[in-house]
């Protein structure tokens, strides 16, 4: 997935200013920043979320596999099936834990029978480290899940749909300490399946789930390389103000 001089409107007001990035498909990348610097508007951009949004207006190009996302011919609804989204507070859906994985490939007719559906949520459930937890209650609400589990259930139904990438807007920022740790182990075992972009607003948490760090300010990408780099050889003076605590 690559941008191109992408600037993010909201309004008049300009949330993201020129902004280049080619995201690594084999790895995850995380974007780190102060709050309001723009990591989410532009995250959702790359699936056009935003499109959600009254007055936001995005510029530039963004392609997914050389195709412009933006494209009028582009269908949203099949982009955002191969571009993924887990957001900040788990939202299942109010249904089974079975029908909120089986929902993607039911509306995009991903299996031909009940065996090969059945077959696609149980991966899905797996890959998401759900499976052994839930397969003795999957017609019990997603609802009625622990925070943690409703996120890895969020991520078995991104992942149902066969993603190319899986964006992640502070997925863990709801969670307490251990479902945040069974979410970044998720992470590092989905790694090369799928391309992750992980929007954090801890530094921690970027440079243990990420091998390449975007860091953003004042809606610029002010930076971005590999995350060891970025943490421990910071080339711009923005990017060393941040990460030793000087602001955000
Ligand atoms: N729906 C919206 N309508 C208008 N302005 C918005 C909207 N969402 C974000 N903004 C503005 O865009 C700028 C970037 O916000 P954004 O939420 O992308 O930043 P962020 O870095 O993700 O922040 P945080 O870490 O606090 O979530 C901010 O000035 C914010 O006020």
């Amino acid at each position: 997935m690559s941008t191109r001089n992408v600037d993010v409107f909201y309004g008049d007001n300009q949330a993201i200013k020129n902004v280049s990035i080619d995201v690594d498909m084999e790895n995850v990348t995380a974007f780190i920043g102060p709050s309001g610097c723009g990591k989410s508007t532009f995250l959702r951009s790359l699936n056009r979320m935003n499109d959600t949004i009254i007055g936001a207006r995005v510029e530039g190009r963004i392609e997914l596999d050389g195709q412009d996302i933006y494209d009028p011919k582009m269908d949203v609804v099949q982009l955002r099936a191969r571009v993924g989204m887990v957001f900040q507070k788990p939202n299942p859906f109010p249904k089974s834990i079975y029908d909120n994985v089986a929902y993607g490939p039911r509306i995009h007719g991903l299996a031909k029978g009940k065996a090969e559906l059945d077959q696609i949520v149980e991966t899905s459930l797996t890959r998401a480290g759900l499976w052994t937890e839930v397969k003795d209650r999957l017609a019990d609400s997603g609802t009625a899940l622990s925070g943690g589990q409703q996120q890895r259930l969020c991520i078995a139904r991104a992942i149902a749909v066969d993603p190319e990438v899986i964006l992640m807007d502070e997925p863990c920022s709801a969670l307490d300490p251990i479902a945040t740790a069974r979410i970044e182990e998720l992470i590092h075992d989905l790694r090369g399946k799928y391309a992750i972009i992980i929007v954090t607003h801890n530094m921690q948490q970027a440079a243990r789930v990420s091998q390449r760090t975007a860091f953003f300010h004042l809606g610029e990408l002010v930076e971005f390389g590999q995350t060891s780099d970025i943490f421990t050889n910071p080339k711009a003076d923005r990017t060393k103000d941040y990460i030793t605590g000087r602001y955000g």
